[in-house]
C-alpha cells in the first residue's frame, strides 16, 4: 500500500506544481509509435494548431510527469510555442500526442500545463459547466484540444472556458466554485486559473512582459481577480486570491450557500433556456462521447483507413463514435494507441484492447453492442486484426482488459487546502467499508471510527457533477470494472472521497412569482397545494410577499424541490404562468469588512437590447449569484436573497422604466433589508435614460468595458435625490382603493404621455423591430409627427392645486411635474434661465417644478434646445383633477388614467443614488477646483474608497 500525499492541483486553484504526487499519476509513457491524426477539430484528431507536423520519430521523454506524451515533429507551417506564445524557428518542435501541446525544445522541459488526459485528477474542487449557446468565437482556442475555434464553439457563462462542440465531454469540471454547497466548502480562497484566450496586449502580473497571443492557447488568467500570468511565472504568485480590482463588489462564494442535487447549473445560475440550451446531439452531453450517426466519415486517402473508435458500451449503446485515421496497413497496437489517445487516455495500452463491431450496426446499437461484449478478440471476430480490415470504414469498441487488482486513489473530502489522496490496492476482496476501514488510519482520522466515514464515488463531468454513496458491500474491484466497462473517459473523471458520514439536510429555497397578490399565508399555501400538490410535510412556506403576489418555499427535500420547480414553471394561475427560482441563502456572517457587494439586475428589454451581452458578461466578472435578470420574477429575487446582508449597493441596468421599478420594490422591501437604503448606481440601457443622464452615468451604454463600468460604479459618490409618491383615485373605482405609484423624474399629463403611450404599444406589437436606441427614437420621432395638429386643450380638461391653491393653467396640451433636469432623452424641460418666482430646481430639494408644452411641435422645440417649457409652479404638494380619461406617464412608463384626482407629494423618503465620480482632470487640479464643479445634488457623504 502506498500513501501518498497530494499537491496543490493547478486547474481549479493553486498553482502548478509538477512532479508532486496529485500531478504525477502513472500516465504518459514514452516509446509509443504515432499514428497518424484524425480528422475534425475533435482532440482525436492529433495534429497541433496550425502545425500540420510530420512524424519525426523521436519522443521527448520529460514532461510526462504531467501526463504529456510529446515527441518531436517536423513543421510544415508557422507554429507557435505554447508556453512562451513565441514563433518556433526551425523545422522542429514538440507535440504532446494527447493535447496537442507544441513548445519550443527549450521550453519542452518547463512545461507546467498538465495534459488534458490528467487534469482531471488535479482539479480541486470538481464544478460543472454552464455551457451557453453556440457562436463564433474569432481568435480564440478551444480549453480541450487547444486547436482554433473557428467553426461555432461553446462557452461557459460563469467561467472562460471555450470548447469545440465535439469537445465538450473531454472538459474538466474546473468551473468558478461561486457557493458552498456542503461537500468542499472553503474560506480561504484561491486564484481559478484558466488557460489562454488572453487579449494581446495583457501584461504578465510577475514578469511585466507581455502574456497574451491571439496566436496560441497560452498564458493564465485567474477567472476571479483577472490577474494574468505567464504560466511560468504563475508559481511566483501567492496561491491566495483577493478578488482584485472588484473585491469590494464581488459577493465572496464563502458568504453563498446552495445546496442542490441535480438541478442544472443554468437553473442555479437563474439562466433562461434560451441563453442555455439543452444540448442538442452534437453537443455530445456528458456521457456522450463527440462524435456521433450523421457524421461524415472522410474519405482517407489512399495509404490511410479511417476507423470508428467507440468509448465502452454506453457509447455504443448510443452509437457515438470517433474517427481515427491510421495508415494502412497499421499494427493493431498503433490502432490501439490511436484510439486511446483519440480519447485521451494515455494510460499504458498493454491494458487495453479494441474489440470489433458489426457495421453499420444491424440490429441497433444496443444489438450490436452485445456481440462486442462477447468478449472475443477482433482476430476471433472474424479471424483479422484491423490491420487486415480494408473494405468500409470500420467500428471497434475499445476495452479495458480484466484487472485482478487496482490502484485507487482515495481523496479526503474533508481537506480544504489542495488536492491530496492515498493511493491503496484493491483485490476483489476489498469493499467500500474496507476501503474506508484501510485509509483511516492513513489519515490520521481511526479514532473517529469507520461507522462515522463513507466511501463517494465523484463523477465530474464538464455539465454536471454527480455523486453517489457506494454501499458498504460493494464490492470496489466490480465497480471500478463497471466504469470501466461503460466508458474508459467516465473512469478518467471519476474520483474516490472518503467523507464524513453528515446526515445532510436537505433546504432548498424555492421563489415562486406571478401569483395573485394580496393574498394571506394561508391561502397561498393552498393554491399552491390545489395547483402544484404541495406536499406538507416537505414544503414550508417561509416567506410571503402578498404585495407583489410572490413566495419562498422551503423544501427539505430534494426529489419534491425538482418537482416542484418543473411544475411551478408549467403552471398559470389566473391565466398568468407562474415563475419558479431556485435562490441562494446568503450567508451574511462571513461577508468581510471590506466587502459591499453589488445586486446587478438587469433588463434585457430595456431600450438597444444590450442586457443579454451585460448578463454574460457581469455573471464573468463578479459572482453570478449575484446577478438578477429582471424579466425573470422582477426585482424581488435578488432583493430576497441580498435582504439580510448588513450592506450592499445595486447596479440597475436598464432605462428610466427599470429604474423606477427597482426603485419602487426597494422602497416596498424596506422594512425586511438588513440595509434599508442600498445606494444605486445605473447603467443605462434605455432609450431615454434621464435619470442615468443626470447622475452622469451617460445617455445610454454603447459597448463599454463592463469591467470599467463596475470599477466607476465601485468609485461613484452617493447623493440624494427625492422621491414622489403619486396617489391615484379614479372617480369610477369607488369600491377600488386608490392606485399609488412612486416617481423619481417626471409625471406627463397629456401629450407627453400620449406619445410615450404610441410608443410602448408599437414596441409591444413589434419588439423585434426595436433593437436600439436610435431606432427608438425615431419611432417617438414618428408617432409625433402623427400627433403635430392634435390640440384637445388639456387646461380644459384638468385642474391643477398646488399646496391647496388653484392655479390657473395656459393653453397647453401637456402638464409636466418635473424632478430632475433631464426629460424626454435629455431635453432640458426648465430651462437655465433664473426667474425669481423659483428657486433654482434640485432633485433634492423636496420641491418639483410644474411646465406646461403647447403640443409636439413646442416638444420638438425643447428636444432641439430651441426653448423650453412653460413654466407654471413649484412645490411639494400638488392635486391634480382629471376631468376625462387622460394619458399619464411616471418616469417614461404610460397608462391612460380614469377621471378622479391625482395627489402628488413627497411622503416617502428620498432614495441614495450612486453618481459616477467625475473623470479626473488631465492637468492636476486643487481639490478646491474639484468641488467647484460639483453638481446641485450634495453628497451624503464622501464615500469611502476600499480599495
Ligand atoms: C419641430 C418638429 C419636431 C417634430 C418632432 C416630433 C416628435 C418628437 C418630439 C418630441 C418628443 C419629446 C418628448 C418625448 C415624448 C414623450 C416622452 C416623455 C417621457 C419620457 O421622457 O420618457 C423617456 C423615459 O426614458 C423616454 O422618452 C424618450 O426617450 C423620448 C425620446 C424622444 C426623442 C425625440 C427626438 C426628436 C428630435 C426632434 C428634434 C427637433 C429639433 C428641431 C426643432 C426645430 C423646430 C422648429
Ligand atoms: N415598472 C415596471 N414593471 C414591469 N416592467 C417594466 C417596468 N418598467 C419597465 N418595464 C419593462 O421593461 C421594458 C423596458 O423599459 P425601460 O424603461 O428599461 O426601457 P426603455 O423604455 O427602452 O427606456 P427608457 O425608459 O429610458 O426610455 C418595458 O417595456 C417594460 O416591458
Amino acid at each position: 500500500m502506498a500513501a501518498e500525499s497530494g499537491a496543490r492541483a493547478w486547474l481549479g486553484g493553486g498553482s502548478p506544481r509538477a512532479g508532486s504526487p496529485a500531478s504525477s499519476p502513472d500516465l504518459g509513457r514514452g516509446g509509443r509509435a504515432r499514428s497518424e491524426p484524425g480528422p475534425g477539430p475533435g482532440p482525436g484528431s492529433g495534429a497541433g494548431p496550425g502545425s500540420g507536423p510530420e512524424r519525426a520519430g523521436a519522443r521527448w521523454p520529460g514532461a510526462a510527469a504531467l501526463g504529456h506524451s510529446f515527441r518531436k515533429v517536423m513543421l510544415t507551417k508557422p507554429t507557435f510555442c505554447h508556453l512562451c506564445s513565441d514563433f518556433i524557428w526551425g523545422l522542429a518542435g514538440f507535440l504532446c500526442d494527447a493535447c496537442n501541446f507544441m513548445s519550443h525544445e527549450k521550453c519542452v522541459r518547463q512545461v507546467k500545463t498538465p495534459c488534458t488526459s490528467v487534469a482531471p485528477s488535479l482539479v480541486r474542487v470538481p464544478v460543472a459547466h454552464c455551457f451557453g449557446p453556440r457562436g463564433l468565437y474569432k481568435r480564440k482556442f478551444c480549453g480541450v484540444c487547444r486547436r482554433s475555434l473557428e467553426a461555432p464553439a461553446l462557452r461557459c457563462e460563469v467561467c472562460e472556458l471555450h470548447v469545440h462542440p465535439a469537445c465538450v465531454p473531454f472538459a474538466c469540471s474546473d468551473c468558478r466554485q461561486c457557493h458552498r454547497d456542503g461537500h468542499r466548502d472553503h474560506d480561504m480562497h484561491q486564484h481559478h486559473w484558466r488557460e489562454g484566450n488572453l487579449p494581446s496586449a495583457a501584461r504578465c502580473e510577475v514578469c511585466r512582459k507581455a502574456c497574451g497571443s491571439s496566436e496560441v492557447l497560452s498564458g493564465l488568467r485567474c477567472e476571479w481577480c483577472g490577474v494574468q500570468v505567464h504560466t511560468a511565472c504563475s508559481s511566483a504568485l501567492a496561491p491566495e486570491c483577493t478578488f482584485g480590482q472588484l473585491r469590494s463588489l464581488v459577493l465572496p462564494p464563502a458568504c453563498v450557500r446552495l445546496l442542490s442535487r441535480s438541478f442544472s447549473k443554468p437553473q442555479l445560475f437563474r439562466i433562461s433556456e434560451r441563453a442555455c440550451p439543452e444540448p442538442d446531439a452534437g453537443d455530445s452531453e456528458d456521457g456522450g462521447d463527440p462524435a456521433g450517426p450523421g457524421r461524415e466519415v472522410p474519405a482517407p486517402e489512399s495509404n490511410k483507413q479511417a476507423l470508428r473508435i467507440f468509448d465502452g458500451s454506453d457509447a455504443v449503446h448510443r452509437n457515438r463514435f470517433l474517427v481515427v485515421s491510421v495508415p494502412r496497413p497499421a499494427r493493431s497496437e498503433e490502432v490501439l494507441e490511436a484510439a486511446l489517445r483519440a480519447y485521451h487516455l494515455t494510460e499504458d495500452p498493454r491494458g487495453f484492447e479494441l474489440q470489433a463491431l458489426p457495421w453499420p450496426p444491424q440490429a441497433g446499437c444496443a444489438g450490436a453492442a452485445g456481440k462486442a461484449e462477447s468478449g472475443r478478440t477482433p482476430e476471433e471476430e472474424g479471424g483479422r486484426g484491423p490491420r487486415a480490415r480494408e473494405a468500409a470504414p470500420e467500428a471497434w469498441v475499445i476495452r479495458a482488459l480484466p484487472r485482478t487488482q487496482d490502484v485507487l486513489k482515495i481523496y479526503p473530502a474533508w481537506l480544504k487546502v489542495g488536492v491530496a489522496y492515498v493511493s491503496i490496492r484493491v483485490t476483489p476482496e476489498s469493499s467500500a467499508r474496507s476501503v474506508v476501514q484501510e485509509v483511516l488510519p492513513l489519515l490520521g482520522r481511526q479514532a473517529e471510527g469507520p461507522e462515522s466515514f463513507q466511501l463517494e464515488e465523484v463523477l465530474m463531468g464538464s455539465r454536471q457533477v454527480q455523486r453517489t454513496v457506494l454501499a458498504e458491500e460493494e464490492p470496489v474491484l466490480d465497480r471500478l470494472r463497471d466504469i470501466r466497462q461503460t466508458s474508459l473517459r467516465q473512469m478518467s473523471q471519476t474520483r474516490f472521497y472518503v467523507a464524513e458520514r453528515k446526515a445532510e439536510v436537505p433546504r432548498v429555497s424555492l421563489f415562486v412569482g406571478g401569483l395573485p397578490p394580496g393574498l394571506s399565508l394561508q391561502e397561498y399555501g393552498s393554491l399552491l397545494d390545489e395547483a402544484v400538490a404541495t406536499k406538507a410535510e416537505l414544503v414550508t412556506l417561509s416567506h410571503v410577499y402578498s404585495s407583489q403576489g410572490a413566495v419562498v418555499l422551503e423544501v427539505a427535500c430534494f426529489a419534491e424541490a425538482e418537482r416542484l420547480y418543473m411544475l411551478v414553471r408549467d403552471t398559470a394561475v389566473h391565466g398568468r404562468l407562474l415563475t419558479a427560482l431556485v435562490l441562494p441563502d446568503v450567508l451574511h456572517a462571513k461577508l468581510p469588512p471590506d466587502c459591499c457587494p453589488l445586486l446587478v439586475f438587469v433588463n434585457p428589454k430595456s431600450g438597444g437590447l444590450k442586457g443579454r451581452d451585460l448578463l454574460c458578461s457581469f455573471r464573468k466578472l463578479l459572482n453570478p449569484h449575484q446577478v438578477f435578470e429582471l424579466t425573470n420574477g422582477g426585482p424581488l429575487p435578488g432583493l430576497h436573497v441580498f435582504a439580510q446582508l448588513p450592506r450592499f449597493r445595486v447596479l440597475v441596468c436598464g432605462g428610466d422604466g427599470t429604474v423606477g421599478w427597482v426603485l419602487a420594490a426597494l422602497e416596498e422591501m424596506r422594512h425586511q433589508l438588513a440595509c434599508p437604503e442600498p445606494a444605486v448606481a445605473i447603467l443605462p440601457l434605455g432609450t431615454g435614460n434621464d435619470l442615468g443622464r443626470v447622475l452622469r452615468w451617460g445617455p445610454g451604454y454603447s459597448g463599454e468595458d463592463p469591467l470599467a463600468v463596475l470599477v466607476s460604479v465601485d468609485e461613484a459618490d452617493a447623493v440624494l435625490v427625492d422621491r414622489w409618491t403619486i396617489l391615484l383615485d379614479a372617480q369610477e373605482a369607488d369600491l377600488e382603493p386608490p392606485k399609488i405609484v412612486q416617481m423619481s423624474n417626471y409625471c406627463g399629463i397629456g401629450i407627453d404621455a400620449e406619445l410615450s403611450l404610441d410608443f410602448h404599444q408599437a414596441r409591444e406589437e413589434e419588439p423585434s423591430k426595436f433593437t436600439s436606441r436610435f431606432h427608438n427614437k425615431g419611432v417617438y420621432v414618428r408617432v409625433g409627427l402623427q400627433r403635430m395638429s392634435q390640440a384637445r386643450g388639456l387646461h380644459k380638461e384638468i385642474r391643477l392645486q398646488v399646496e391647496q391653491q388653484e392655479v390657473e393653467l395656459p393653453s397647453i396640451e401637456g402638464l409636466i411635474f418635473i424632478n430632475i433636469p433631464s426629460w424626454g432623452s435629455g431635453a432640458d424641460l426648465w430651462g437655465s434661465d433664473s426667474d425669481s418666482r423659483f428657486e433654482k430646481p434640485r432633485m433634492d430639494d423636496g420641491l418639483l417644478e410644474v411646465v406646461g408644452v403647447t403640443g409636439v411641435m413646442h416638444m420638438g422645440q425643447v428636444q432641439g434646445g430651441l426653448r423650453s417649457g412653460i413654466r407654471i409652479a413649484q412645490g411639494a404638494y400638488f392635486r391634480v383633477t382629471l376631468l376625462k380619461a387622460t394619458p399619464v406617464q411616471v418616469d417614461g412608463e404610460p397608462w391612460v388614467q380614469a377621471p378622479g384626482h391625482m395627489i402628488i407629494s413627497a411622503v416617502g423618503p428620498k432614495v441614495h443614488m450612486l453618481r459616477k465620480a467625475k473623470q479626473k482632470p488631465k492637468k492636476a487640479g486643487t481639490p478646491k477646483d474639484a468641488r467647484a464643479e460639483e453638481g446641485p445634488a450634495p453628497e451624503v457623504g464622501p464615500k469611502e474608497r476600499r480599495r
